[in-house]
């Protein structure tokens, strides 16, 4: 708020002694007009689009009234499992363009296969915020056929093999990962970058100086490998670290906040557990087919990742609706997977039932799918089944919190009082 009264207070005295209150407002609604007149245009001659949502654009209120929609937009994208509210194709006006937000299994194909009718009619998003966070040559920044090369090349580095190599070392006790903080990587992102970037560059050069003598890890894997510059490795290694952190945390902790209200799982868990005898291998880790269930059914209900956003690279039509060139597509993920039946996140069984909804085509993407399938899925997999084993073998949990709840503000998952648990030995 201080810093708002200082800018506002700034701009005062830079700008009053040449004009006028109502000559500045006249200059911030030309500036206006001149950004809305083309997506007036688009409006009035694109045909039939989704409706929109807000009404917040209907006030008479230059930029203050877009603004608001960005707000609003945050809030929808919070709230879309709400279908009675909302519908399921939705649009909302933005200050030059428009975001259509469509909360079922078509919007979901559309988002990931970037196609209709067999022609690329979308294309991913280059946000400025996602360089800084990530940087340049980070994988989610990168398209065609350069994210398709930098992907190859990463794959073998989170492969099974390494994963089970990892697994055994975590194990073992030799792996020290940070398995499970709920934390706000993201939150700090742009710090946790600056902070990151001179320790990776530091451990870059002191692997290559002993050749990563015995190293098996993605990092020394890709020094290995000797495709990638210094600066492309980095940005790996922070969006590893960013994107592997917050929503693997988040699923676990979820998972624990679940369990003490749903005793059958824990105890069919428990049992499922206590067949399977350590050391674990990847085999083992696979043939946890209840534990994999669950974490699926933790994902449906509480998807790390909402959904992501698509911009429209040409004209197209679904459901009777015109999707205008310009014109950004979001895809919900965790609302089409929170409608598809069940809304307690109780009911592991539902996905060995080939019939419902959550197995059919879009129905259940968590970890998105094609080009851009989250490299991380095995990993994460991996991650949370060892760590629940740990804790449902070793202990029982119950809240501290009365009222204990996850919620989205506005798009990360946060926890009530950090989600306190109590933990006693079994
Ligand atoms: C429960 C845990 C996780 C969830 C729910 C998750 C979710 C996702 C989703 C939905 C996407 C697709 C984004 C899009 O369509 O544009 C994605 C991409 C990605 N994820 Fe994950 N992720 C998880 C864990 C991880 C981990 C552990 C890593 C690192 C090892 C990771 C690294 C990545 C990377 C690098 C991408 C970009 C892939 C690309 O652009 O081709 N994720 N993740």
């Amino acid at each position: 708020m201080g810093q708002i009264a200082h800018l506002l207070q700034t701009a005062k005295e830079a700008l009053l002694p040449y004009a006028t209150w109502s000559d500045v407002a006249m200059a911030a609604t030309a500036v206006y007009v001149a950004f809305a007149i083309p997506m007036i245009v688009k409006r009035l001659t694109a045909g039939r689009l989704p409706p929109k949502t807000s009404v917040l654009v209907d006030l008479p209120l230059p930029i203050l009234g877009p603004l608001c929609n960005l707000v609003a937009y945050q809030n929808v994208l919070n709230q879309m499992e709400q279908k009675e509210k909302y519908g399921d194709i939705m649009r909302i006006p933005l200050l030059t363009t428009a975001a259509i937000i469509m909360v079922n299994t078509d919007g979901v194909r559309l988002g990931i296969t970037c196609r209709q009718d067999g022609k690329k009619v979308l294309g991913t998003q280059t946000l400025e915020s996602m360089n800084t966070l990530w940087g340049r040559k980070a994988l989610v920044n990168l398209r065609g056929p350069e994210h398709g090369r930098v992907k190859k090349l990463l794959h073998p580095t989170v492969s099974v093999k390494r994963v089970a190599k990892l697994l055994v070392q975590i194990w073992d006790g030799t792996f020290a990962a940070p398995l499970c903080v709920p934390g706000s990587a993201f939150s700090r992102g742009k710090k946790a970058r600056r902070d990151l970037l001179p320790i990776i560059q530091e451990i870059i050069e002191e692997r290559r100086a002993s050749s990563c003598e015995g190293m098996t890890d993605t990092l020394s894997e890709m020094i290995k490998q000797g495709q990638l510059s210094d600066e492309e490795i980095r940005d790996q290694m922070v969006t590893i670290m960013l994107a592997g952190y917050e929503t693997t945390a988040a699923l676990t902790v979820v998972a624990l906040h679940l369990l003490p209200q749903f005793p059958q799982v824990l105890a069919k868990l428990r049992r499922e557990q206590d067949s399977i005898q350590g050391p674990l291998d990847w085999a083992k880790v696979e043939s946890m087919a209840y534990m994999h269930n669950f974490l699926k059914e933790v994902l449906r209900h509480h998807s790390p990742a909402l959904g992501f956003s698509r911009t429209i690279t040409d004209t197209f039509h679904v459901g009777g609706y015109t999707f205008p060139k310009g014109y950004i597509l979001q895809y919900a993920i965790s609302a089409v997977q929170k409608r598809c039946e069940g809304p307690r996140g109780d009911h592991p069984e539902r996905f060995e039932d080939l019939a419902s909804p959550v197995n059919r085509p879009y129905g259940f993407t968590p970890f998105g799918g094609g080009e851009y399938l989250c490299l991380g899925e095995r990993f994460a997999r991996m991650e949370a089944a060892v760590l629940l084993r740990t804790l449902i073998q070793r202990y029982n949990w119950e809240h501290a919190a009365k009222d204990p709840r996850v919620w989205y503000s506005p798009v990360f998952m946060k926890f009530t009082d950090d989600l306190p648990l109590i933990f006693t030995k079994v």
